[in-house]
């Protein structure tokens, strides 16, 4: 890992609707260290979706540069960023996005098995780091709302991805079960880089520093 995880510099994103481009972020410079956990906050339609797709290469800016991990996401092909971000970055949802049908363990060991890695050991580590050992074999309808999302943590963290990308991680549940979930991601600092998108000031407040969003722009 290098020292700095991301690193933007003027970077700006715009939207063609229709044939006019509206532009959403207008300029953002920011740096977030390895092994930091950070929340962005903003009202709705400030930009903080658009800024964690950037982050997570799926999408590329209007201008400006992104840097991630090491490497400047400007200017590479579709097929660079989709190895980069297969290597690099882990998703969480709010909604989890579990696949109804498979249990933990097969959910866990789905990026493994598109990636043709799939190893047992990896799984049932990633499955042990959410506490969830004993639920291997249970299918999503019968797990609680914070095991299905500790399970898609297991899932974001059997890549060991260096950065972790929580958007609205803690939405679906309620606040005990939220503030444990945050507890977990914070548990991972310091192995990745979290990032996390939430409305909430209470569990923003839990973690390294926040990243406030108004109108495209940070606020000082
Ligand atoms: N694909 C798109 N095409 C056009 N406009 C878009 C697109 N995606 C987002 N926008 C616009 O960009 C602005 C920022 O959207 P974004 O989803 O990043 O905000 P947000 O801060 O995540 O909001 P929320 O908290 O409601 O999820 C909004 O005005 C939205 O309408």
């Amino acid at each position: 890992m290098s020292d700095i995880s991301i690193q933007a510099r003027g970077l700006k994103k715009s939207y063609k609707i229709g044939a006019d481009d509206f532009e959403v972020l207008h300029g953002i410079d920011m740096e977030i260290r390895s092994g930091e956990f950070v929340s962005i906050m903003g009202q709705s339609g400030s930009g903080k979706t658009t800024l964690m797709n950037l982050i997570g290469m799926l999408d590329k800016p209007s201008s400006g540069s992104i840097v991630i991990n090491g490497i400047d996401v400007t200017g590479r092909s579709q097929k660079e960023l989709v190895e980069h971000r297969r290597r690099t970055v882990g998703f969480v949802f709010q909604q989890f996005h579990l696949i109804p049908s498979l249990t933990a363990y097969e959910n866990v060991a789905l990026p493994l098995v598109f990636a043709g890695e799939k190893e047992h050991r990896k799984i049932v580590e990633a499955l042990e780091r959410v506490d969830l050992s004993h639920r291997h074999d249970h299918k999503p309808s019968e797990l609680s709302g914070g095991e299905q999302q500790r399970v898609a943590i297991a899932r974001a963290l059997v890549m060991r991805p260096d950065v972790l990308l929580a958007d609205e991680p803690t939405g679906a549940l309620d606040k005990e079960t939220g503030e444990m979930i945050i507890s977990l991601l914070k548990s991972l600092k310091d192995e990745m880089t979290v990032v996390m998108v939430t409305h909430n000031h209470d569990l923003a407040a839990m973690s390294d520093r926040i990243i406030s969003l108004q109108d495209g722009k940070i606020k000082e």
